[in-house]
């Protein structure tokens, strides 16, 4: 039997209604009528009113989401609350107790698990620390299916009320519209890894096999690099990461707001620190102002030699590597559905460096190096006007790099171009440059049964067919997850570009988390359904 869904893949606010909107309710059984009734379309699409065939099974699984819709949100609001800020050497054991936690729920769907001890990491000032464990989880056996490895993590950006946020960023808060759920990692990554749990509870609940068999990398590093990792793949190698054929990662967004889409391409990133010294204690700018090259002044200085006025990176040799733009590339950017305006409403912006031109924006996001400053630790960076000269002050800025472009080869030539800068500066202060980490970008095959049957699967949930989207942030363990299974990685995204990942306000419409929990259950419902034929 053939079970009928309609979902439009076009949201709006429920207070406008329009004919299609009417036509769409006319369609509609009572079991999705009130979901439906929150989304109406924006723009008369021809999908729009074709009926996607969902498989009885599916249909099944969908129904039981949206039944335990509450519980799921409640699933995500207990690990929110934990604050695994993984660059928080203080928050370390917040870390370690969300990859416990999610270890606990793993084991209640009847994973197999195992914490993995991956070292320790040296912090700037000397210290060590214990890095989180890695959780492998490996959940059925049957050599009668294929097996797809989950990656997900469950550290997260700092975040703090003072910061501008609305809400507790430690408790997930739902608008009062009842549509978004506030939070920090309520989209990056704590939502999708809770999908994951979803979907699978689904299954079971349903009395409906897997169609899969799972296996899982759940870390507590990514945000900061994924630190200990690769190691514990390479040591791996031949018994955990054996036998995988299908790679899904969910951590990254979607490109609007309205239309899903699966993602073949990552930039890579090179994090470094610039380190400048001046005294050996924090100085009274009334009593020490005016003797000596101060540290902050020096550092911007060489901050600012890194870009121009137009974004361009100014480190001689950075660029030489990036592939030119080919005519079958600049046509892949013509039909993506990318609006400019709507773009830098979200952003707040009225000025891009690229102006209106949608495609040089895109590729300026996915396909081109850039480079950005974020913070310079030990300077004065509280309320009031404190007279204080910093001692010491650490620069930290990360270049976001791309296909062809070696992160060896940047940490050499922003070192070398970084230090002929301080010297022509001829400041007496100690200054150091080094690179933290360093990952390559990555781009996958989309012909792959992997992206067919993810497609499927956002068919079956949105109706519609997904653009094809590569991100601009870095996921740094992709590469190396696709070269130790010896096989294809796709990013599914759950979340929208507003979701405000590593902002103030982060959040994930409730939309995305209950439709995505649908999404991966009907990823691999295709991928036990398509890996027979392929
Ligand atoms: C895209 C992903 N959700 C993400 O936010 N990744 C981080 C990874 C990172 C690497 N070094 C520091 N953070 C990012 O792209 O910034
Ligand atoms: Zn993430
Ligand atoms: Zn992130």
């Amino acid at each position: 039997m053939i079970c009928v869904i309609l979902y439009p893949w076009i949201r709006r606010s429920p207070c406008v209604t329009s004919t299609s909107s009417i036509r769409l309710r006319k369609f509609c059984s009572r079991s999705i009528r009130t979901l439906v009734d929150s989304i109406v379309p924006l723009k008369p699409s021809p999908e729009f009113f074709k009926m996607s065939a969902v498989p009885e099974e599916l249909g099944k699984i969908f129904q039981y989401v949206d039944k335990n819709k509450e519980r799921f949100i409640e699933r995500l609001r207990d690990v929110v609350r934990i604050p695994s800020v993984s660059s928080a050497p203080d928050k370390r054991d917040d870390v370690i107790a969300m990859v416990r936690v999610t270890e606990e729920k793993l084991k209640k769907l009847g994973a197999k698990t195992e914490l993995c001890d991956v070292g320790t990491q040296k912090l700037s000032d000397g210290r060590t620390l214990r890095l989180p464990p890695v959780i492998l989880a490996k959940l059925g056996d049957d050599p009668s299916k294929p097996t797809v490895l989950v990656y997900g993590h469950l550290d997260v950006q700092p975040a703090a009320k003072e910061d501008g946020w609305n809400t507790e960023p430690f408790d997930l808060t739902l608008s009062c519209d009842g549509k978004k759920l506030y939070g920090r990692g309520a989209s990056d990554d704590k939502g999708p890894v809770m999908c994951w749990l979803n979907a699978i509870e689904s299954y079971q609940n349903c009395d409906i096999d897997l169609p899969t068999n799972l296996k899982f990398v759940f870390e507590g590093m990514e945000e900061s690099g994924s630190e200990g990792l690769e190691e514990l793949l390479e040591a791996k190698r031949d018994s955990f990461f054996k036998g995988i054929h299908y790679v899904c990662i969910s951590d990254n967004y979607w490109l609007g707001t309205r239309k899903p889409c699966l993602t073949y391409g990552l930039r890579g990133i090179c994090y470094f620190f610039i380190e400048i010294e001046c005294a050996v204690k924090d100085l009274h700018s009334g009593l020490y102002g005016g003797v000596l090259n101060e540290a902050t002044s020096d550092l911007i200085h060489v901050l600012d030699s890194l870009l121009d006025r137009q974004g361009k990176i100014k480190i001689p040799d950075l660029q030489n590597d990036v592939l030119p733009v080919t005519d079958e590339e600049k046509e892949l950017y013509k039909n993506i559905d990318f609006n400019v305006s709507e773009f830098k409403t979200e952003i707040g912006t009225n000025q891009l460096l690229h102006n209106e031109d949608k495609a040089k924006i895109l590729m300026s996001r996915w396909r081109f190096p850039s480079l950005s400053i974020h913070g310079i630790e030990g300077a004065f960076a509280e309320e009031g006007s404190k007279t204080v000269i910093p001692r010491k002050v650490v620069g930290k800025f990360s270049i976001r790099i791309v296909p062809n472009m070696e992160p060896q080869k940047v940490e050499e030539s922003v070192v070398k171009y970084l230090t002929s800068v301080w010297n022509k500066r001829g400041s007496n202060n100690k200054f150091k440059v080094y690179m933290t980490h360093g990952a390559k970008s990555w781009v996958s095959d989309v012909n792959h049964t992997n992206y067919t049957a993810a497609r499927a699967a956002v068919r079956h949930v949105f109706n519609v067919e997904p653009d094809l989207t590569r991100e601009g942030g870095s996921i740094p363990i992709t590469i190396n997850l696709e070269d130790v299974t010896g096989t294809n990685v796709i990013l599914i995204p759950i979340g929208c570009c507003d979701d405000g990942a590593h902002s103030q306000n982060e959040k994930i419409d409730v939309l995305n988390y209950i439709e995505g929990s649908k999404l991966l259950a009907a990823y691999l419902y295709e991928i036990g359904n398509q890996h027979q034929k392929s």
